[in-house]
């Protein structure tokens, strides 16, 4: 058995998905690479999805992102078996297992249903007959809880999503951005690991929308669930998705970070999609520093301009120690990833490897100092400078 750390909470394997009552014909034909109209015209079956292989790791947020019609839903509902899976594996980590959902008997299929796999709906799904309460407690409910061990966790779920007040109100007294707030406490209820959203935001205004991304962010930096995420707007795929798997007719055609897909489109459908994308909005700086091992060295220091004037000092870890201006005693600066805030004036930044390039680029308007990038345990991954800077807005201009 594979050792339960490793194994990661969801994993499609060659998975096929099709519609109809001629599967194996539509099998063979996907096989031979006919296309999704092809395999229509020929077996009236609909392709909704041929040989799509993701791992999504525990704690990942995963987007499904693609045109309408793509097949990102039809993936996403094969994870809790709302769609059968023709050909092909759906492992889900269940209490440390790797379970195929797709072969699974019931029983078990149950047991994820509702301990493991939690689904947030795209219009909501709450009971008009319920109360806000009940309804956040319906997967409670399902898990067999007394009514008092289920009102205490809802509440705490309606707390984490600011609607304590609103608890003894039916849905249609609520807007659509507090209703899709319950929808996202009932997930969280039940206790999930991962947790499944089909376009969950889309049915609200972008403001909310906007809002709504964002408290989903903050939250997940405490609840750390695995997301797969179905969307087709680029922007919110980018914004959620540490992973973003982009789908063309039932295929995937791409994976990779925001970052990777907005530098190298593999298929011109992508670069599509990503055409209009602000890179600064997406870019960090780990994609486009200069790595450590490319500085010059000299003993323990790192020199950091072409003339050796500023050399950093570095422990045997690459640590910054110190840093030294034409022979003279300079300071060191830290600065946030996100904003790019320095807490002190200094001579050289130290910034997070995963540095916004929009706050990079404000750092050197602002100071014109040295940007050095480093890991989570403070060692140096690299340098990021204006020449970095330039190559990495020009790398992505030219893959258009
Ligand atoms: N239950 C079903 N029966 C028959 N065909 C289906 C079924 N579910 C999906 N399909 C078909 O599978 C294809 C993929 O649909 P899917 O809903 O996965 O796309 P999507 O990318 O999620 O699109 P959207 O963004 O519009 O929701 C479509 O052609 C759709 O008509």
């Amino acid at each position: 058995m594979a050792d339960p750390q490793t194994v990661p909470a969801i994993e499609f394997r060659h998975v096929d998905i099709v519609f109809g009552e001629r599967r194996k014909a539509a099998l063979k034909l996907i096989d031979a690479g006919k296309t999704r109209d092809e395999i229509l015209a020929s077996t009236d079956a609909v392709l909704g999805a041929a040989d799509v292989s993701l791992t999504v790791e525990r704690g990942e947020i995963c987007v499904l992102m693609g045109l309408s019609g793509s097949g990102k839903s039809t993936i996403l509902r094969a994870v809790n078996r709302l769609n059968e899976v023709a050909r092909g594996e759906v492992i889900v980590r269940h209490e440390g297992c790797a379970i195929d959902v797709a072969k699974c008997d019931v029983t078990t299929l149950r047991d994820i249903r509702t301990h493991t796999v939690s689904m947030v709906f795209q219009q909501f799904a709450l009971l008009p007959w319920r109360t806000v309460r009940q309804n956040a407690g319906l997967g409670l409910e399902l898990q067999g809880l007394s009514t008092a061990e289920r009102n205490r966790i809802v509440d705490e779920k309606l707390a984490m999503v600011g609607l304590t007040q609103w608890a003894d109100k039916y849905a249609h007294e609520l807007s659509g951005g507090m209703q899709q707030r319950v929808g996202l406490a009932r997930a969280f209820a039940t206790n999930a690991d991962i947790l499944l959203m089909d376009e969950p935001f889309s049915a609200l205004d972008p403001l909310i929308r906007t809002k709504l991304q964002d408290e989903l962010l903050e939250l997940q930096q405490s609840i750390k669930k695995t997301i797969l995420f179905v969307s087709h707007d680029l922007d919110e795929a980018l914004k959620l998705g540490n992973k973003i798997a982009i789908m063309q007719d039932g295929r995937i055609v791409q994976v990779g970070r925001a970052e990777d897909i907005l530098l190298a489109p593999a298929t011109p459908y992508v670069a599509e999609f990503v055409k209009h994308m602000n890179p600064l909005n997406v870019l960090r700086g780990s994609a486009v520093m200069r790595p450590v091992r490319s500085l010059k060295r000299e003993g323990s220091s790192l020199l950091l301009d072409a003339s050796g004037d500023v050399r950093l000092r570095v422990d045997e870890s690459d640590r910054p120690i110190s840093v030294e201006i034409n022979g003279d005693g300079g300071t060191m600066g830290r600065a946030d990833a996100e904003e790019g805030q320095l807490d002190r004036p200094c001579d050289v930044i130290i910034a997070p490897a995963d540095l916004r390039l929009r706050a990079a680029i404000a750092l050197k308007r602002q100071t014109n100092h040295p940007i050095l990038l480093v890991d989570d345990l403070g060692r140096l991954a690299g340098l990021c400078d204006n020449e970095e800077i330039y190559r990495g807005l020009l790398q992505r201009a030219d893959s258009r």
